[in-house]
């Protein structure tokens, strides 16, 4: 007979891996084992029901990654991902992988928010997925860890990379000069950074070449804003957590034209993402996109395989 029955009313218990009870408690709606990551040594006491038991929360590798895409969504979903008691979240993109991977992993988990034991911690940083070195560097770090990647029609993903870019250095080029090596013969420029991006096949290929498929979980972006929480009802599966971030959590924000949140993590006020989430991109000449659209249409195809179902870019 269990002393705290609430709690272990929240444990799994069957093959199925399917929980009984919410418990108020961060760190116990686990429904599988996660990925192992081992913990630093620098515990701190933290005594979640006095008089109880007193629980150790300690910075851990990231058992779990939003690797990309850039304007996929990423922000969105790592916000409501957070909702969920078994979720620790880094708020900022560390860039480790990519950019600070010579600080090494001691600085990496120095980084993550304290965790208790059964929550996964995660971070999010978009150009991993392009970045050539880092799924062998993510593989030596963990061969466990999940990686969950928001895809977008890869045309409008540009549109919306070049509508960042132009915020921030208004003098450059117009978009149609920059998608093109020549406009007149019309041959697009791959290697352009907002085109180069979208080529989601080639990147995938390079993180499979590492981590099976089953480690990859794949969102749509478009359905990120058209049904959050069927999204994320699959990703807290992939994660093995209990579907705790449901359809009650989001409200359709008719200014914002998107889904925003009726009460964000440690607040009680409805809350959208911020202005530079859900821009109204530059107006691009109907014509450059379709070109793009022809550009993209044996990539999308090569990406569609290798991810066993078809995003419905056309
Ligand atoms: N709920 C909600 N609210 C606001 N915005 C949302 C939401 N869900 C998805 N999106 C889309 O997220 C796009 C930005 O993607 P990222 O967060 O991955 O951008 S970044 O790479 O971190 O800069 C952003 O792209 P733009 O619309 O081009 O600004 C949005 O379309």
């Amino acid at each position: 007979m269990s002393y705290y029955p609430h709690l272990s009313s929240t444990l799994c218990n069957n093959k199925r891996q399917h929980c009984r009870y919410n418990s108020p408690i961060r760190g116990l709606h686990r429904c599988s084992p996660g990925a192992g990551a081992k913990a630093n040594t620098h515990h701190v006491r933290t005594n979640l029901l006095p008089g109880l038991k007193s629980w150790t929360a300690a910075r851990r590798l990231p058992q779990a990654l939003i690797i990309g895409v850039k304007k996929g969504g990423t922000r969105a979903l790592l916000e409501f991902l957070r909702l969920h008691p078994d979720i620790r979240a880094l708020g900022s993109e560390p860039h480790f992988f990519d950019r600070h991977y010579s600080r090494g992993l001691d600085w990496y988990r120095s980084m993550m928010p304290k965790a208790l034991d059964g929550q996964i911690v995660m971070e999010k940083t978009p150009r991993y997925f392009v970045t050539v070195d880092t799924p062998a560097r993510v593989h030596a770090m963990s061969q466990d860890v999940k990686l969950i990647v928001v895809v977008r029609d890869p045309v409008t993903r540009a549109i919306s990379d070049y509508t960042q870019i132009i915020s921030k250095t208004p003098d450059i080029p117009s978009f149609e000069s920059l998608a093109f090596k020549n406009r007149t013969t019309g041959q697009i420029d791959s290697l352009w950074s907002p085109l180069w991006i979208g080529l989601y096949a080639q990147h995938m290929e390079r993180w499979l070449a590492w981590f099976p498929r089953n480690q990859i979980h794949l969102v749509s972006g478009e359905r990120l804003i058209s049904d959050p929480a069927g999204e994320l009802g699959k990703v807290q599966d992939f994660l093995g957590l209990q579907r705790i971030v449901t359809d009650k959590h989001f409200y359709f924000n008719k200014t914002k034209g998107f889904p925003c949140l009726k009460k964000p993590e440690g607040s009680s006020k409805p809350h959208c993402l911020g202005k530079t989430k859900g821009r109204t991109h530059v107006s691009i000449d109907p014509e450059v996109i379709r070109k793009l659209r022809d550009f993209y249409k044996p990539h999308n195809q090569r990406f569609y395989q290798l991810a066993g179902q078809n995003f419905g870019w056309h």
